[in-house]
């Protein structure tokens, strides 16, 4: 079977990684819009209502629009931006959060990608949330390191280009978010299913990709007093089944940004001190990767009936 395959968005940071991942397979059908009409509504809605899938890789305001733009029951629709993660009738394209989420992506005709620190906050946390070893309303907290390509072309040309913000190199590092309502919490919370949003403090750092995520938490405090064995064994038993979200030794001295850059893998830890009984759950993944085109092919390929790795580097 082939299936025509429509990105909207295809010049961009998400948009060429996608048509990296999806060109040269024979059971895609890649619709392209050229230069000059890739902006023009009248031709996308054309080339959306003609594809099977659109991946949507747009701005949230372009891609509320683009969905408004299918006027017909077929074509159906993986959103890359934050526009419908917490939208009623869209499914999280997740397929490994939850029991029966993989299923539910297979039959839906609206996904939402996940966010990119969502994606490796959510893989820590939710087992263990499910399980009842973290209780839903702990104010629990999430650091996370970030690749600058997060930002998109903008942030590309900002840490590329010649002058950064009026003459200096691009910072090593740069906290931000720092008013505490970063877009990626309603999601977390909610997929999470947490009673509080959780503190969200990022930093994106002057490195092409690649992204470490990290939630500490005491767990000597909490009500069943879990040890960091019980936490990995839960995390080990909800991934059982995936080819791409794995479980490392929590006995790691150090953990790199890069240790899943450029691929689609997603990895988890958790580390900390047994004795004391506080941990530090850590997710590395690639913000292009698992945390946008990966997840995105990932969710097409389940949807279309494919093997759900396929065109994935893992
Ligand atoms: N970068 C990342 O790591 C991740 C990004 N995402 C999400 O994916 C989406 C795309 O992000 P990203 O690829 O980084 O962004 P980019 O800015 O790199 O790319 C966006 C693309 O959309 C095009 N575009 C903008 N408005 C329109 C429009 N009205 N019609 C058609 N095309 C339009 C832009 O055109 P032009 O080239 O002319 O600017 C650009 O090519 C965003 O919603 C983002 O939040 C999700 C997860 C991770
Ligand atoms: C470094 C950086 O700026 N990252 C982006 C998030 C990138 C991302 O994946 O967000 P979406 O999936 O919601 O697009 C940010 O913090 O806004």
């Amino acid at each position: 079977m082939t299936i025509t395959v429509f990105i909207d968005g295809a010049e961009g940071t998400t948009g060429l990684e996608i048509r990296d991942r999806l060109s040269g397979r024979h059971d895609i059908q890649l619709l392209t819009l050229d230069e000059q009409k890739r902006k023009q509504v009248a031709a996308r809605a054309e080339a959306i209502n003609a594809s099977d899938f659109v991946i949507l890789c747009l701005p949230d305001d372009a891609a509320r629009e683009a969905v408004t733009l299918i006027d017909n029951a077929h074509t159906r629709v993986i959103d890359a931006s934050t526009a419908h993660r917490v939208a009623d009738g869209w499914t999280y394209g997740f397929p490994e959060l939850e029991p029966g989420q993989t299923a539910a992506v297979a039959e839906a005709m609206r996904v939402s990608n996940p966010g990119c620190y969502p994606t490796g906050f959510l893989a820590l946390v939710r087992p263990l949330v499910r399980a009842g070893l973290v209780p839903a309303d702990w104010p629990i907290t999430v650091n996370a390191i970030s690749g600058y390509s997060g930002g998109g072309k903008s942030m590309i040309a900002e840490y590329e280009g010649p002058k950064v913000q009026g003459g200096g190199p691009a910072p090593a590092a740069r906290a931000y978010a720092l008013g505490l309502a970063h877009k990626h919490v309603p999601e977390m919370q909610k997929h999470a299913r947490l009673e509080h949003p959780p503190i969200f403090a990022p930093t994106v750092v002057n490195i092409y990709r690649g992204m470490i995520v990290e939630v500490p938490l005491p767990l000597h405090l909490f009500v069943r007093r879990p040890t960091l064995l019980a936490c990995e064994t839960a995390l080990r038993e909800a991934y059982k089944d995936s080819p791409i979200v794995t479980v490392a030794p929590g006995d790691a001295t150090t953990v790199d940004i890069g240790d899943d850059a450029a691929t689609d893998r997603l990895t988890l830890r958790v580390c900390g001190n047994p004795e004391t009984g506080q941990a530090r759950l850590i997710a590395t993944l690639d913000n292009l990767g698992k945390g946008a085109a990966g997840a995105a092919v990932q969710s097409l390929n389940i949807m279309a009936g494919f093997d759900q790795t396929a065109g994935l580097v893992l």
